[in-house]
């Protein structure tokens, strides 16, 4: 493929956006190819999914990963020749700006819960404060004064600000808060990310919510492996460019090229109601989407991955069931048809799951969908589903069906050959 067949720099989050950028990146002196890297041979992934969907989150664990084992795993760029994996301290700074963002937003959606809930019996002089700073941010980026640092620590500690957190399985359409930033939420943490001297690390930049605009693209050598993914913004104002998007990849197709579409499904949203069409979920919505991608003729060459992803947040739900009858409830309408029997008993009970068997519903949901797509289909599409839980533990030896289709060997080389690929997957 042309090396820019499809990239846009113009995206707002461009920060991503490692070959256009790549001369504000500092190069690495050394910019041989990796031995053993066969010059000819590119896995290329298109990766897609709804918004928020942890497509982006993939990309950053990649580049943590390069960071922290610089031996195994490298970044390229659009020559591919190897970029440094540090972010030079403009994107820091610009992390630092996002991640703040990030919790401020958390602390107005907070306080939207508290409110509409009910749960503070009088208003707080600390959400004032927030809230008029929050409007404001922008000025108060760098420096924060120390009244507004108290009022943001005490609120956290507020009691009706923790109710509402814990109860965040509960939030639905804008006012969620990205699952990312949780971890952040804690007195500790605001209070470092609030501090004047506040540099974002690696794990703090990989937890930032920023939605991708347009299309980005990557490189990324695992083990002397050429991995290039082009990470495609999926909120709804992206999802209309995605038919040219594809078109344009795929028709960049060239000798040496291995092809897959990646899709991220989150799991967490099993139970959230779409916030148009009350009778789907935004699970059913990204099924859905799934199916219009397997139905276009142009990626009928291309193999098929689908990672279910935030198997964390849905365990977590689950695991709330026994003690929260109406997501118990929730479950139940939304999964139960794909449930077993005795799964559905002890869900009714409040008894504790089986998360293996729960990981299984969401596969067959999917499976399901799939056996109605009509259009052929030259590759196969990976059935072995995956979650980011069970991927980690799969025995070489129950991949040997695998073997019998190419795509599946792909697959089998991706993860054998680099096995900590499938390690990056899992959120920490
Ligand atoms: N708890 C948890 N959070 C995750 C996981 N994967 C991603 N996230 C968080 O989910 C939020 C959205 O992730 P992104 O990677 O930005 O989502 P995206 O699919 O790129 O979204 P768009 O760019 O809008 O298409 C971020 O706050 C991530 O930190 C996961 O497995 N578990
Ligand atoms: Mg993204």
């Amino acid at each position: 493929m042309g090396n820019n067949c499809c990239t846009e720099s113009h995206a707002p989050d461009n920060y991503n956006t490692y070959n256009s950028n790549s001369s504000k990146r500092e190069k690495n002196s050394v910019v041989a190819s990796q031995p053993g890297m066969d010059p000819t041979e590119i896995y290329r992934f298109f990766m897609v999914g709804m918004g928020s969907a942890g497509k982006s989150t993939v990309i950053k664990q990649l580049q943590k990963l390069c960071h922290d084992r610089p031996n195994i795993y490298k970044m390229y760029d659009e020559e591919w020749k190897p970029i440094s994996h540090e972010f030079a301290s403009h994107e820091k700074e610009r992390y630092r700006r996002i991640i703040r963002r990030n919790v401020f937003d958390a602390l107005s959606i907070l306080e939207y819960y508290v409110q509409t809930w009910s749960l503070r019996p009088s208003s707080s002089s600390d959400a004032d404060v927030i809230a008029d700073m929050a409007g404001n941010l922008t000025a108060s980026e760098t420096k924060l004064e120390k009244h507004i640092m108290h009022a943001l620590l005490r609120l956290i500690k507020d009691p009706a600000i923790q109710a509402a957190l814990n109860r965040r399985s509960e939030m639905i359409g804008t006012q969620q808060i990205a699952d990312g930033t949780i971890p952040l939420l804690t007195e500790e943490k605001m209070a470092e990310i609030f501090s004047d001297s506040y540099s974002p690390s690696e794990n703090d930049i990989v937890h930032s919510r920023s939605p991708t605009t347009g299309i980005q693209d990557y490189r990324f050598g695992v083990r002397g492996m050429r991995i290039q993914i082009h990470d495609i913004g999926g909120q709804k104002v992206e999802r209309g460019k995605l038919l040219s998007y594809i078109t344009n990849w795929v028709s960049a197709d060239r000798s040496g090229y291995r092809n897959f579409i990646l899709y991220v499904v989150s799991m967490a949203e099993y139970n959230i109601p779409h916030p148009e069409h009350k009778e789907i979920t935004l699970l059913d919505e990204s099924l859905m989407m799934m199916q219009n991608i397997l139905e276009l003729q142009p990626i009928q060459n291309c193999g098929f991955m689908i990672f279910f992803n935030k198997d964390d947040v849905y365990r977590e739900k689950l695991r709330q069931c026994s003690t929260m009858p109406a997501l118990r409830d929730d479950t139940l309408k939304w999964l139960g048809q794909y449930m077993k029997e005795n799964d559905k008993a002890t869900l009714r009970k409040g008894a504790e799951l089986s998360h293996d068997a729960m990981q299984k519903v969401i596969a067959k949901k999917f499976t399901d969908a799939i056996k109605n797509i009509q259009t052929k289909r030259y590759k196969g599409i990976y059935r072995k589903y995956v979650t980011l839980h069970s991927v980690h533990s799969i025995h070489p030896h129950k991949l040997t069906p695998i073997l019998q289709s190419f795509t599946s060997y792909l697959l089998l080389k991706f993860w054998l050959h680099s096995p900590r690929v499938i390690r990056f997957l899992r959120y920490h």
